[in-house]
């Protein structure tokens, strides 16, 4: 074959492969000796003769047997260094090893920093996120890989970042002689653009692939990002294949990602996907009083009343970044006007997040409620009966709509059945005045009210 002939070959792949795979994986290929059916092409490195190969020898072989037909097998090289012709005889291609010499420090650069408070030990567990952590204490085990990858998903604050650094820590420790890489996926997005630019992809890919256990934090960042969805894809099924653990997480589950490939997906899919549920009092109160005990060692003197940490546990649902900086503005100001932390300051000096976190009630729930508490069926609260067992819950659950929520009157009308917002007005209204006179309603209404805080 001339060297005409294997420029040829370069150029049909380019059409078979497409302009990334070629720049990336057929260019930097060099034909070597041809000798008794095999053709000998030589590649940059190990690792990249194993992808090629992989990947690619079928369709290279297809082409160059266009030109040669007494070719039958090809064979991948590692070219030599030096500059003189690659048709010398050099080591033959090994499978990549887990840590080639280079590998660990290279990767090492990568690596985002852990944040030390992230461990296990600080982690507390309940209900709803006992199933993650679990999984995420055997993976930080480091034995044999059972699920691959370990996706971990959760709303805001839940907790994810933490369980990876606690695996990443618990790993190091563990069995540090395992080649652990933990970024971003925004990091990675970063790595793989500055070596495009800077004509290195070579060497990242090198990186990646030589990893033990590879860990990517909020992997919903790269949906739409084309490019680094299609590295990040390979780079994820050279790793699986070599059977590295890899663990991910993200914001939602990964059918729920939008913009990402359906391929992606659903190898995010084929492992373990768990979720960290949204936190509930119990879980709440447990971080909180672990977060308390850390406050103290900072502020000694400091004293607070019982019941501040299980309101607060009640009131602060939205997520633990919110409830934990609440605590740390507590501590803060309570030192800063030398005084106990009881309910007053707490209600003071965090009213913005207390606003904040209120719980959106809803027309429904309180038609719900309402007609569960006069054992009444809601189309009946809700339907054109004038019935005085039906029209005074009507009335009273108008009554909580007008107070517990934002909706105007004409809203709540329509949400009654289409009724006029004068209507509303008069139901409202008369409950006000019931409220007074009627020792009965005024006890609904209160008990009414707390079930719908709780
Ligand atoms: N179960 C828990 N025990 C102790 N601390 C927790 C727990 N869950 C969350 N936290 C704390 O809450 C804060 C937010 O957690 P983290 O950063 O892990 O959330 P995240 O799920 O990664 O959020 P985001 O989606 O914003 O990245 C951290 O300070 C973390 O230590």
């Amino acid at each position: 074959m001339t060297r005409d002939d294997w420029g040829n070959v370069k150029q049909r792949l380019l059409k078979t492969v497409g302009q990334n795979n070629y720049t990336t994986w057929i260019d930097p290929l060099a034909l070597g000796q041809m000798e008794g059916g095999i053709a000998t092409v030589h590649v940059p490195t190990t690792f990249f003769g194993n992808y090629v190969s992989q990947n690619f020898s079928d369709l290279i072989l297809h082409e160059m047997r266009s030109f040669d037909t007494s070719l039958s097998r090809l064979k991948f090289e590692v070219a030599s260094k030096s500059p003189a012709p690659v048709t010398r005889q050099t080591d033959a291609i090994q499978p990549p090893r887990s840590t080639t010499p280079a590998a660990p420090s290279a990767a090492t650069s990568y690596n985002a920093p852990l944040e030390k408070r992230f461990s296990f030990d600080t982690f507390v567990v309940g209900k709803p996120n006992e199933l993650a952590h679990a999984a995420a204490r055997r993976v930080a085990e480091g034995g044999p890989v059972t699920f691959n990858p370990l996706f971990l998903y959760g709303g805001v604050g839940l907790g994810k970042t933490h369980l990876m650094h606690a695996i990443a820590q618990e790993l190091q420790a563990r069995k540090p002689e395992l080649n652990v890489l933990y970024l971003s996926a925004e990091q990675f997005m970063y790595r793989f653009v500055q070596a495009l630019r800077d004509r290195k992809m070579m060497d990242f890919k090198e990186i990646f692939r030589t990893v033990d256990v590879l860990m990517v934090d909020d992997v919903q960042f790269i949906a739409g990002k084309d490019s680094t969805q299609e590295e990040f894809f390979h780079t994820f099924n050279a790793l699986v294949d070599q059977n590295k653990q890899i663990i991910i997480s993200a914001d939602r589950a990964p059918q729920d990602i939008k913009d990402l490939e359906e391929r992606v997906k659903s190898r995010l899919q084929c492992g373990l996907v768990v979720d960290l549920h949204p936190t509930d009092y119990e879980l709440r109160l447990g971080i909180l009083q672990t977060k308390v005990d850390s406050h103290r060692v900072s502020y000694p003197d400091l004293e607070m009343d019982d019941g501040i940490l299980e309101f607060l546990a009640h009131r602060i649902s939205t997520n633990v970044r919110v409830l934990e900086g609440a605590l740390t503005r507590l501590f803060a100001f309570a030192s800063l006007v030398g005084r106990r932390i009881d309910m007053d300051l707490t209600q003071d000096c965090l009213a913005d997040v207390l606003r904040a976190s209120e719980r959106k009630i809803t027309v429904e729930e309180i038609q719900r409620k309402v007609s569960d508490h006069y054992n009444i069926r809601l189309s009946d609260m809700i339907g054109p009966k004038r019935l005085r067992s039906f029209a005074r819950p009507r009335q009273v659950a108008m009554y909580l709509c007008k107070h517990m929520t934002s909706r105007s009157l004409p809203e709540i009308g329509r949400r009654f059945g289409g009724r006029d917002h004068t209507t509303v007005m008069h139901g409202v209204k008369r409950i006000e005045e019931l409220k007074v006179s009627d020792g009965q309603i005024a006890e609904d209404l209160e008990l009414l009210r707390r079930s719908l805080e709780a």
